[in-house]
């Protein structure tokens, strides 16, 4: 039985925090940017780092079984790929951008020229809407080509817009698309060493996004808390020394516990606590 072969970006915008995600999951990772490529026999596990645009090719071939890429790189691509979990970084938006004040709507696209290094997005965009416009393929640093006169348009990732404001540009119409990292598998797989994988990347990011909370409550209150604090697959609730108390421990969402704990302060509970999750498996 062959390791899993695993695809992530060995460099750029998403190769940072994929390598982080995989080391909180328990696999080892590169030392050396130079390696492209990593056996972690323990987890019965090799990871090839490429490049995001390659990584869908990659995967919709069969050639590796995973990868972590961009939405958009993915759907650019049209490879045999399917995103089967968002990642929860790497967050984008796909606009459509001009000169300051020119165009104010995507029907202004019609007849202009449109660069872009997402190609096949943009295509499909245009022809879904009937728009007829000229794309025109760079590689990226795209926001140049309308003052060098080789395009009317642009159509490109935003992250905070400073590239476009630096190059006196401005979006207009509805972004094409929002984007993240994703874990992508070619479509079908179901093997079960990669619901293993799944099943440890999915358990970092639960635990990144919730947090454990304990406190003691009087019993005549417990319906009440509960409502506060329903959990993940319901509490644990657990009898106290005291006398008509008891003990809840639930998952909350990280962010909103604060006021979570002033809600369950006022019902009464007491000894509130607040731990964070190393890992889970849900
Ligand atoms: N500020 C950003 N710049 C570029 N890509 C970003 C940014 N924020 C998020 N992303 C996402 O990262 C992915 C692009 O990653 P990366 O920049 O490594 O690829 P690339 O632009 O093709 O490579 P390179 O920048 O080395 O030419 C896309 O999915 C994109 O949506
Ligand atoms: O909205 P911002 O925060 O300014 O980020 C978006 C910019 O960053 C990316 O470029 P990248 O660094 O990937 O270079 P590239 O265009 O050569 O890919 C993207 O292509 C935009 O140019
Ligand atoms: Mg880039």
């Amino acid at each position: 039985m062959s390791r899993l072969k695993i695809a992530i970006p060995n460099k750029g915008a998403l190769s940072a925090a994929a390598t982080e995600i995989l080391r909180e999951s328990g696999y080892r990772q590169r030392s050396d940017s130079k390696e492209l490529r990593l056996v972690d026999a323990e987890n019965d596990v090799e990871f090839f780092y490429l490049r995001p645009r390659d990584i869908a090719l990659y995967v919709g071939e069969g050639t590796l079984d995973v990868g972590i890429t961009g939405r958009d790189l993915l759907l650019d691509s049209g490879a045999k790929a399917d995103e089967v979990l968002p990642l929860e970084f790497g967050r984008s938006t796909f606009r459509f951008a001009g000169p300051r004040g020119s165009y104010d709507e995507l029907a202004d696209l019609a007849g202009t020229r449109i660069a872009t290094s997402y190609v096949g997005i943009v295509e499909s965009f245009l022809a879904e809407r009937g728009i007829d416009a000229t794309v025109v393929r760079l590689d990226g640093a795209v926001e140049t080509s309308i003052q060098l006169g080789v395009a009317d348009v642009i159509a490109d990732v935003v992250e905070t817009g400073t590239t476009l404001r630096r190059a006196g540009l401005e979006v207009f119409g509805e972004p094409i698309l929002e984007s993240e990292a994703v874990l992508i598998t070619r479509s079908g797989n179901g093997s079960p060493a990669f619901d293993v994988f799944r099943r440890r990347v999915e358990g970092v990011l639960v635990a990144r996004g919730y947090v454990m909370m304990d406190y003691d409550i009087e019993t005549a209150k417990l319906d009440a808390a509960l409502a506060v604090t329903p959990g993940m697959e319901g509490p644990t609730v657990s009898p106290l020394q005291r006398e008509g108390w008891v003990a809840v421990r639930a998952m909350v969402r990280r962010d909103g516990a604060q006021r979570l704990m002033d809600e369950l302060w006022e019902l009464g509970a007491r000894a509130i606590l607040l731990t964070d999750i190393h890992a889970c498996r849900i």
